[in-house]
């Protein structure tokens, strides 16, 4: 009978002694680091490790052990290379980068564009963002949006970003990799959607419903218990109420906000129809200019990885290894590459942190198309 109490023993011995080269190895890299600095040489070096690991794998004894060195062998230099970033940080060799600290925002004597009518939740996140006599004008799509910031018509774009019930709006994601621009805030709003209709019309009399997909997503549970109404998506929920308003027709109803129905001369059919009690939206607001305030606590990310196994979890571990609070994680199908996702990650910190620096020092090496999508 074998004597577990001595084999762990025997394990706590080579523990040890793991350790005690894990100290040493990481001293050496500390070495490495310091010639780097002076060097001006890169941390990463790709051709290096993948050499590394192949020399490892067949020195291993079986087809277990082989697997298991490289895995062990892929952490231990990621390790590395994070010592190294930070003491590249500590020895304050500064990458050049085009975001600009600021004490506030510039708020005043500027125009802002969002998307949809006047009475939208966008509309309604605006004002309270920027307060209400802000000057603005609105446009049909996200796109247009972007494009008038493109242009220097408009300093800020307000876009909404994500919903408490539906999720994420799949399109603004999209948009913010095709156009350089900067997340400088958010504003979140509740969304608590009522049925609007024209003047003298009742539940009844309804056969179409209008709204944005996310308006009729939203309120999904009370559509469900309406038997044959056709739904009809449109660009907006706001838009949808202009659209009723301007038909007066009975049988047509438009899921929006109470406001857009006052702005349009609707009466409410129903309140209460959305599922979630608190239906909130997040909208984010868009710049041209990369500036963030220095009191601003959190940063938005987004990259591709490399179809390899592992590439997710070493990317994520910047984050863990500087410390930082990952708060979101989402990714989307890149455009013309099937089953290939760039991800985006929100966490806490600011652009002027130390440990900010140095994980994004180390993702943008070792994830393709890092963009810093804002920080607010
Ligand atoms: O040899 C180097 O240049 C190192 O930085 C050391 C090391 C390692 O830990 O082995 C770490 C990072 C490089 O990507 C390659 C190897």
């Amino acid at each position: 009978m074998l004597d577990l109490l001595k084999i762990r023993g025997q394990i706590d011995g080579i523990d040890d002694e793991i350790l005690r080269l894990f100290e040493e190895r990481m001293q050496l890299c500390s070495d490495v680091a310091e010639f780097k600095i002076q060097t001006g040489k890169a941390v990463f070096d790709k051709d290096r490790e993948l050499e590394k690991l192949k020399a490892l794998g067949e020195k291993a004894g079986s087809d277990f052990t082989s697997h298991g060195i490289r895995e062990l062998f892929q952490q231990i230099m990621a390790m590395s290379r994070k010592l190294q970033y930070q003491l590249l940080e500590k020895n304050a060799v500064e990458e050049d980068t085009p975001y600009i600290p600021v004490e506030a925002l510039d708020t005043e004597n500027v125009t802002v564009v969002f998307q949809g009518v006047e009475g939208a939740y966008s509309f309604a996140a605006m004002n309270t963002f920027f307060g209400s006599s802000v000057k603005n004008y609105h446009v049909a799509k996200f796109r247009d949006a972007m494009e008038e910031i493109n242009k220097g018509n408009a300093e800020y774009a307000v876009l909404p970003i994500e919903n408490s019930t539906a999720g994420i709006v799949q399109d603004i994601y999209d948009l913010l990799t095709v156009y350089d621009h900067f997340i400088v805030g958010e504003q979140i709003i509740p969304c608590q959607h009522v049925l609007l209709g024209v003047p003298g019309a009742g539940l009844e009399d309804i056969e179409t419903v209008y709204s944005h997909p996310q308006g009729l997503m939203q309120c999904r549970e009370f559509l469900n218990e309406q038997k044959g109404w056709r739904q009809v998506t449109l660009d907006n929920t706001a838009v949808s109420a202009k659209k009723v308003s301007e038909d007066q027709d009975k049988s047509q109803a438009a899921i929006a906000s109470e406001s857009a129905g006052e702005f349009y001369g609707l009466s409410v059919l129903k309140k209460n129809i959305f599922s979630n009690r608190n239906n909130s939206t997040r909208f984010i607001i868009v710049s041209k200019e990369k500036k963030y305030r220095k009191d601003a606590r959190k940063i938005s990310v987004s990259y591709e990885l490399p179809h390899e196994s592992g590439s997710l979890y070493n990317s994520l571990s910047h984050f863990i290894y500087n410390g930082l609070n990952m708060t979101k994680i989402e990714s989307r199908p890149i455009p013309g590459r099937n089953w290939e996702y760039r991800f985006f990650v929100d966490f806490e910190g600011n652009l002027g942190d130390s440990a900010v620096k140095n994980a994004i020092r180390g993702l943008s090496v070792e994830a393709s198309q890092l963009r810093v999508l804002g920080n607010y």
